[in-house]
């Protein structure tokens, strides 16, 4: 898939990934808009990005991905200023093991929101042009292991289970969509500072047996999914140790 002339939204784009993923579709020729509730920094990164790749390149909208009607009116400032959107990449997400109800409402609720949305907007069949949607879950979203954080992993295994069923909607096809689910293990951004677990633990030896991806790399994974056409249904993991891999599909179901 070309990106050039594309269009994009990502949540959560004023730093770490999502102001990553922005960064690399931009240098590919897709125009993008930056939704994020930090709201200086997200017009300074887009300022940057401005600067760098053209004033007409980049927007900031900001958006509480946890509240409905700021997400519906980040669509509409999308629409309105670029009129089309090809690339939703749901990628806004906490790490508050106490504050449960809110993460639920950011990392997963958020992501549904978004993406069926995205789906209103860029489906074949209401007058879109087809597209991806790709949401950000985690290893911790496949595996049980970051037993240290049940909250998070909760909403990662959500977002995984949602994307996938999305992806196996007989439909998509005629949608013209695809729906891809990103899953790094720890990477180095700003969401590992705070280590917002319920129990002590020790997190340096955690992270040192796991080890940390380093941003590039989770970026190289992300551009893969947009590019490949043929990427329905993948559910990329990450991991400092083995790179990228991906996680088994079931077994498709009998014709619908
Ligand atoms: N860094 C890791 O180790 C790691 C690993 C696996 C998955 N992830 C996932 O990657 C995604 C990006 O995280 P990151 O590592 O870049 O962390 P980060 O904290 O650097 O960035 C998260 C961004 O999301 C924004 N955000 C938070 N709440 C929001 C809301 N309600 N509405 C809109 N934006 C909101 C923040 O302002 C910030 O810009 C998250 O979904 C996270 O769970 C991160
Ligand atoms: C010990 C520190 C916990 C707090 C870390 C904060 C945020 C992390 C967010 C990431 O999504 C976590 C990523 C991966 C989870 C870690 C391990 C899962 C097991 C990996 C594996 O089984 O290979």
């Amino acid at each position: 898939m070309s990106l050039s002339g594309k269009v994009a939204l990502v949540t959560g784009a004023a730093q770490g990934l999502g102001k990553a993923f922005s960064e690399a579709l931009l240098k590919r020729g897709a125009k993008v808009c930056l939704a994020d509730v930090q709201s200086p920094l997200g017009e300074a990164t887009t300022t940057e990005f401005q600067q760098e790749y053209g004033k007409d390149r980049a927007l900031f909208v900001k958006c509480d991905v946890s509240s409905v009607s700021e997400l519906q009116t980040t669509f509409t400032k999308l629409l309105s200023e670029y009129g089309q959107l090809d690339i939703m990449i749901n990628n806004a997400g906490i790490m508050d093991e106490h504050n449960p109800a809110r993460m639920v409402d950011i990392n997963l609720t958020g992501v549904i929101m978004g993406t069926n949305m995205a789906v209103d907007v860029m489906s074949k069949e209401k007058g879109g042009q087809g597209g991806i949607i790709i949401n950000v879950a985690s290893t911790a979203g496949i595996t049980p292991r970051a037993f240290f954080t049940p909250a998070y992993t909760g909403t990662k295994f959500g977002v995984a289970g949602f994307t996938r069923s999305w992806s196996y909607n007989p439909y998509v096809k005629k949608m013209g969509l695809r729906f891809a689910c990103l899953c790094p293990a720890f990477t180095a951004t700003d969401i590992l500072n705070p280590m917002g677990t319920l129990y002590p633990v020790d997190a340096e030896k955690i992270t040192q047996m796991i080890g940390i991806n380093e941003i590039p790399a989770v970026v190289a994974g992300f551009i893969q999914l947009v590019e490949d056409e043929q990427c329905n249904g993948a559910v990329m993991t990450i991991t400092a140790q083995e790179g990228i891999q991906f996680y088994k599909k079931p077994l498709a179901l009998s014709k619908m």
